[in-house]
């Protein structure tokens, strides 16, 4: 479904994305991941056409996605959650998950200014999709609430419900489970795979938590300066001479991902 080749980003003189290549198949749930400043996010900003790549390739079910912008991305079918929560504070729950669909309405400007029959049927459709989507993620008894006053794992939970608004076919996920307690960790792990069981939803998520990503992953791309050192299955991953050193040969971080954790 998604697949990328060969692709490469420079900030200056520095290499954030070496020739990064990486296919993940339908239905699958893959992670990247890899030490801070590996070229994680970079990797998904040119995904989704923040960045323009120095090289390579993009395809979604073979359509080529680089140079689009992303609006245009979202259209061929890949959203996206941030690293930092990036929801409308002062919209309520379902607020959010409209703008969210904004991409799959059909009525234009000029239909909302008169408030036509079409701009009416769009809205009931998107209004209807919002509230599945809130009872998918189980907010739906926060609909009416500001966005800003939800617990913070319910606010993670509805950025990924306004991502899924979009009608993705790729998911992707920037540190899902960044600020979580373990028992939000654990709902945010059943919350995933059910986006991909019972949506046919494929994800592909840059994850710190080695437990989280252990568990759920069945594909673990590793990248370090750049450049991808590991690929696999979790058990062939955790055991890779490269990715034990990427990890712990950096004293700080040894602590972060001790042995253990991997
Ligand atoms: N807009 C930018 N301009 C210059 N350098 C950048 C820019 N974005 C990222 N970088 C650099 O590119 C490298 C890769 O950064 P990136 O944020 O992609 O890493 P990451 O793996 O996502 O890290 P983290 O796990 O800390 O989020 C880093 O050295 C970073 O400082």
């Amino acid at each position: 479904m998604l697949s990328v080749k060969n692709l490469t980003k420079t900030f200056g003189g520095l290499l954030a994305v070496n020739a990064v290549d990486l296919e993940v198949p339908g239905r699958r749930i893959a992670s990247v991941i890899g030490p801070n400043g590996a070229g994680k996010t970079t990797f998904f900003n040119m995904v989704t056409g923040i960045y323009k790549p120095d090289n390579g390739v993009v395809t979604l079910d073979g359509r080529d996605l680089v140079g689009l912008r992303p609006d245009q991305v979202t259209a061929a079918g890949i959203a996206r959650t941030f690293q930092n929560i990036r929801l409308f504070g002062a919209m309520t729950v379902e607020e959010n998950l409209l703008v969210g669909r904004h991409p799959r309405m059909k009525s234009s400007f000029v239909d909302a200014l008169l408030h036509n029959r079409r701009f009416h049927e769009d809205e009931r459709q998107a209004r209807a999709r919002g509230r599945e989507l809130l009872q998918f993620v189980g907010l739906d008894r926060y609909r009416n609430e500001y966005a800003t006053n939800l617990p913070y794992g319910d606010q993670r939970r509805l950025e990924i419900a306004r991502a899924l608004a979009t009608d993705p076919k790729l998911l992707l996920l920037d540190e899902p489970a960044a600020g979580m307690n373990p028992r939000e960790t654990e709902d945010l792990k059943s919350l995933i795979r059910r986006i991909r069981d019972e949506l046919g939803i494929t994800i592909v998520l840059i994850e710190h938590d080695m437990r989280l990503v252990m568990t759920l992953s069945e594909q673990i791309t590793v990248l370090d300066y750049g450049t991808k050192i590991a690929e696999g299955l979790p058990h062939q991953v955790r055991n890779d001479p490269r990715v034990m050193e990427a990890y712990l040969g950096r004293g700080a971080a040894a602590g972060e991902y001790g042995k253990e954790a991997l």
